[in-house]
């Protein structure tokens, strides 16, 4: 078998499966990126929520992010919960040094759950703020696009096309994917600004409780797909689809009382319902 694309979650544990690092591998194993991992932080999570959480020493993330890169080539990486400013200063720095600074890397923004419980101390944010730049993409929600703007929350598309260009100009994000799924509305749409301008992708809205780790499942499609694909346009637009294949047959994984999983065995769909 030839070498697959190798993706590099660096996010924190979810033991529900839905989220973080356990969903991240699910989602590389699925679209075909071999997956690794440096976790920094267990959380004791399910499907309602957070009822704790157990950061690791910013120390022993560099020792595993350096282990492993010396033995191992990433392609791609994504990066989740970092948990607070130490540890975002550690995958700064490797961020901005070789081997990590040629993959292509993917920053999921993230600060709170679905469920409220924070995941990133408010200390951490300007910390997040400088790790932007140095991202290929970002990806955040309404809610995380309007702390790292310090604004209000997007509350229409319109708003949505403004802060992921203002995310660009005033954070020097190189591209930018502001998440909108929680606008509400038939459609699930989200905004796409890189050097080229500004594009909505749309999604059927599917009817689902099953929502939990949607964020995280689609920074990893990202960080698997973009190696197979030729640009991030084509990258974002696959990855799109298939977190909308995955919602639209979550119902059936039975998993948790509350928020459950997508479904991360959804096959890749020959045909969608989203729009461009
Ligand atoms: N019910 C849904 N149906 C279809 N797509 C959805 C639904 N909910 C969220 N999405 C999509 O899932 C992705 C994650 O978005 P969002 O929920 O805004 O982020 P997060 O999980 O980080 O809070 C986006 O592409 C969004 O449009
Ligand atoms: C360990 C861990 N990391 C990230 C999240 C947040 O995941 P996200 O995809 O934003 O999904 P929701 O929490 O919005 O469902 C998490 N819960 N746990």
């Amino acid at each position: 078998m030839a070498r697959p694309p190798v993706s590099l979650s660096i996010a924190g544990s979810d033991p529900s499966g839905g989220a973080g690092i356990q969903a991240d591998l699910k989602t590389f194993a699925r679209l075909g990126a071999y997956g690794t991992a440096v976790l920094t932080a267990l959380t004791a999570q399910n499907t309602r929520g957070v009822t704790g959480l157990h950061v690791v020493p910013a120390g022993f993330v560099a020792e595993q992010l350096q282990t492993l890169l010396a033995d191992v080539r990433v392609d791609a990486v994504k990066l989740g919960m970092l948990a607070n400013a130490e540890i975002v200063a550690v995958v700064r720095e490797f961020l901005a040094s070789e081997p990590l600074a040629s993959a292509d890397s993917v920053l999921d923004p993230v600060m709170v759950a679905t469920s409220g419980d924070r995941l990133l101390d408010d200390a951490a944010v300007g910390a997040i703020r400088e790790l932007v730049p140095l991202a290929a993409v970002i990806t955040p929600n309404v809610a995380e696009a309007a702390v790292l703007l310090d604004r209000s929350e997007a509350v229409d598309v319109a708003e949505l096309v403004a802060q992921a260009s203002d995310l660009r100009g005033a954070l020097g994000a190189q591209r930018v994917l502001l998440k909108g799924g929680h606008l509400g509305g038939p459609q699930a749409i989200d905004v796409w600004a890189d050097d080229s301008g500004v594009r909505q992708l749309a999604a059927t809205r599917v009817e689902t409780r099953n929502t939990h780790g949607t964020g995280c499942t689609l920074s990893s499609a990202l960080a698997a797909l973009r190696p197979q694909r030729d640009d991030w346009w084509h990258t974002v637009r696959d990855a799109k689809r298939w977190l909308t294949a995955a919602l639209s047959t979550a119902d059936r994984l039975e998993v948790g009382g509350g928020h459950g999983p997508v479904d991360h065995f959804a096959p890749f769909p020959t045909a969608a319902g989203e729009s461009e």
